[in-house]
């Protein structure tokens, strides 16, 4: 298909920004119009010299629907930034903004467009001007309505499972909907979109498949990875969520189907950070799989093949890598997830030092925990470096988190790291890491190989340890047994008891059986929520530890620096800026975490303090730095508020 780059703008009065006699007009004269693809420039308001200086050409009503149309921006703002390319943004909500679709003789299309869709909301005069009379019933009704009637509607499912598809398809009806939706009532939507049901919807995801959302690179494409970036239609992107799908939450292998981690996690890149949807950019890399249920799934929609391994996997890993480079620019973030994680250390040490690159199970994770245990020396007293950490699993999460805690103490206490790593314990599936393992340890392990004589179980290493902290980071359910618990309880006036594992089934333990068995005297948090738990008269409400505090700010704050590479400090920097967001009424309730109902505002304060470092280390290329960063942050925030079209 040919690519025509081209202005062209559409409304009711007809065909704009080619003149007659322009090359574009000649095209559509001579070509069949199926074989003419017409790529628009985004005008908007302030774009007036795109609408000024046209001609107005009358597009014939049989003709629009032959015709692809994409939206690209203009060459010289890809690369980062906060630039306002499709005219997303809350400061310009009072101007007029042309919807940009195929909307000559019939708005059909328009209420197809999920970027500008309004449905019922869609005003009288809009419904003239383009071409809606008929296509909607007499109806007005308000945004806030609208939200208010699909929540009533989501509320009806029984199945959490069916509550997600319900968004899903809001997602690509009325974007505007769906993340003011999520915003205004994210503690009740998060779980939805995200851990625990995103598990069951990635497991399920063959069946459940509806409309492709986001990019599939598959073997396939090798050699052509830029050509099927360019047929992604935005060319602004700022950030990309991608994974391979061998490690999706707790549940493993789940190849293609893991591309509901991407789309989930970019959903709270706008919903929690700000960052405008047509920015974000989800992909899945597959390779394969090696679940063989998934192979013998006929609704598998992933390649049937075992995962390419080895040079196979690296060489399409790198042309991926270098495409994005070449396509978006320089200042695009990456955010690794869900890869496994003898892919995942080694791309990120791979890629760190070339893209702006963020693995968000290593360094996102690492830096909520750690954000956390800032926090609980509130209710325990004390500094992280007079406690002892305990692990069980010493993967992605496990060693980042254990990693993060290290740099800060002997940035605390001036020791070294391998100092600070002395009171940090991991245990991984063949039991606790200790130097007579060292040899056949993987190398992200090693550092963590302590002197001790071996301890087979979980039970055992906490009696030997004897940690104050306990974080669960094995993807396997239930490992917190009641000894386990009942033993942190006997060596802990606080036991501080981290689930981390995701989705709810794969929880070390639950919320009620961290509070029943230490008498209420745990402090806990978990990967994926639990409901608060009544225990002797008393409500204990569970916090969650979960990396999406972290990463929609910390992306924000990259993206609004223009900074160019990712610094452990910047890390340090977000757990600081989220541990001083847990309130004394939150410390109060026992929690660690402050409540996501305020999460645009704490991710606004994580960005500014990522930024702020980003200056300082010298990796921001957006000069001069804002004054108030926190304020800057909130002014480029996306809003889902309803667009006035003229
Ligand atoms: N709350 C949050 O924000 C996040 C939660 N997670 C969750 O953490 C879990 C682990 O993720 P990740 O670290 O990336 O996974 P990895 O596969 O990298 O690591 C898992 C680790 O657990 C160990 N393990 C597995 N089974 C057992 C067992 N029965 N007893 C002891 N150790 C065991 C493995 O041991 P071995 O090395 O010997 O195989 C490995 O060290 C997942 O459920 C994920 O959803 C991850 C990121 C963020
Ligand atoms: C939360 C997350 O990133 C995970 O469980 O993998
Ligand atoms: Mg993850």
């Amino acid at each position: 298909m040919m690519s025509l780059n081209h202005t062209l703008l559409l409304n009711k009065s007809g065909l704009y920004g080619s003149s007659k006699k322009s090359p574009l007009f000649s095209q559509l004269q001579r070509r069949p119009f199926s074989h003419v693809r017409i790529s628009a420039a985004l005008g908007s308001s302030s774009n007036k010299g795109a609408n000024d200086r046209n001609s107005g050409v009358l597009m014939d009503s049989a003709v629009k629907d032959m015709i692809t149309f994409d939206v690209v921006e203009p060459k010289s703002a890809v690369g980062g930034g906060v630039k306002d390319v499709y005219v997303e943004d809350n400061p310009t909500e009072e101007q007029l903004v042309t919807p940009w679709a195929v909307s000559v003789a019939s708005g059909y299309s328009l209420l197809r467009n999920p970027h500008h869709n309004k449905g019922l909301a869609f005003s009288e005069k809009e419904r003239d001007s383009h071409y809606l009379r008929g296509l909607l019933p007499p109806a007005i009704v308000s945004h806030d309505l609208q939200v208010k009637k699909m929540m009533h509607n989501i509320r009806q499912y029984q199945l959490p499972l069916q509550k997600y598809m319900a968004m899903t398809d809001l997602q690509e009806m009325n974007e505007r909907l769906f993340y003011k939706l999520l915003i205004e009532n994210v503690e009740e939507l998060l779980p939805v979109v995200y851990t625990p049901t995103v598990g069951e919807a990635c497991q399920k995801y063959g069946s459940i498949f509806r409309r492709p959302q986001g990019l599939f690179i598959s073997l396939k494409e090798k050699g052509k990875i830029l050509e099927v970036l360019k047929n992604w239609p935005q060319r602004n992107i700022q950030v990309i969520v991608v994974t391979d799908g061998e490690r999706i939450l707790g549940l493993g292998d789940l190849g293609c189907q893991g591309m509901g981690i991407p789309v989930g996690k970019l959903s709270l890149y706008t919903a929690l950070g700000g960052v405008r949807p047509s920015a974000c950019l989800p992909i899945t890399i597959d390779v394969g799989t090696n679940n063989e249920k998934l192979l013998e799934d006929e609704f598998y929609i992933g390649l049937r093949q075992k995962r390419a391994t080895g040079q196979e996997y690296a060489e399409l890993m790198h042309e991926f890598m270098s495409a994005v480079k070449q396509h978006y620019g320089e200042k695009v973030l990456i955010q690794f997830e869900d890869f496994a994680n003898h892919n995942a250390f080694d791309l990120l040490a791979k890629y760190g030092t070339t893209h702006l690159v963020f693995n968000d199970d290593i360094q996102g994770t690492a830096s909520v925990v750690l954000a956390g245990l800032i926090a609980a020396q509130k209710l325990v007293g004390g500094t992280l470096a007079d406690h002892r950490f305990l692990f069980l699993g010493a993967g992605e999460a496990g060693t980042g988190i254990a990693e993060l805690i290290a740099l800060e103490i002997s940035k605390q206490t001036n020791a070294s790291l391998e100092e600070a790593r002395k009171n940090i314990w991991l245990v991984d599936s063949k039991g606790l890491i200790v130097s007579s393992r060292k040899e056949s340890l993987q190398h992200f392990k090693k550092p963590w190989a302590h002197e001790h004589e071996p301890i087979r179980n979980l039970t055992d290493a906490v009696n030997a340890i004897k940690p104050t902290v306990l974080i669960g980071t094995s993807g396997v359910g239930r490992t917190f047994t009641k000894e386990v618990v009942k033993s942190m309880a006997s060596l802990n006036e606080r036991p501080i008891i981290l689930s981390l594992s995701n989705p709810t089934s794969q929880s070390e333990c639950t919320a009620e059986e961290a509070y029943t068995w230490s008498q209420g005297r745990a402090i806990f948090a978990s990967g994926s929520p639990f409901a608060p738990v009544q225990y002797e008269g008393k409500v204990f409400v569970p916090g969650q530890a979960n990396n999406a505090y972290i990463f929609p700010g910390f992306g924000l704050g990259l993206i609004m620096s223009g900074t160019i590479r990712v610094h452990d400090d910047m890390l340090l920097a977000a757990s600081e800026a989220l541990a001083a967001q847990v309130t004394q009424e939150n410390f109060d309730k026992g929690l660690i975490y402050p409540p996501f109902s305020n999460i645009r505002k704490i991710s606004a304060h994580i960005a500014a303090e990522v930024a702020a470092k980003a200056y300082e280390l010298g990796l921001a290329t957006r000069l001069p730095q804002p004054e108030n960063l926190v304020k800057y942050a909130e002014s480029c925030m996306y809003s889902p508020a309803y667009r006035n079209y003229r």
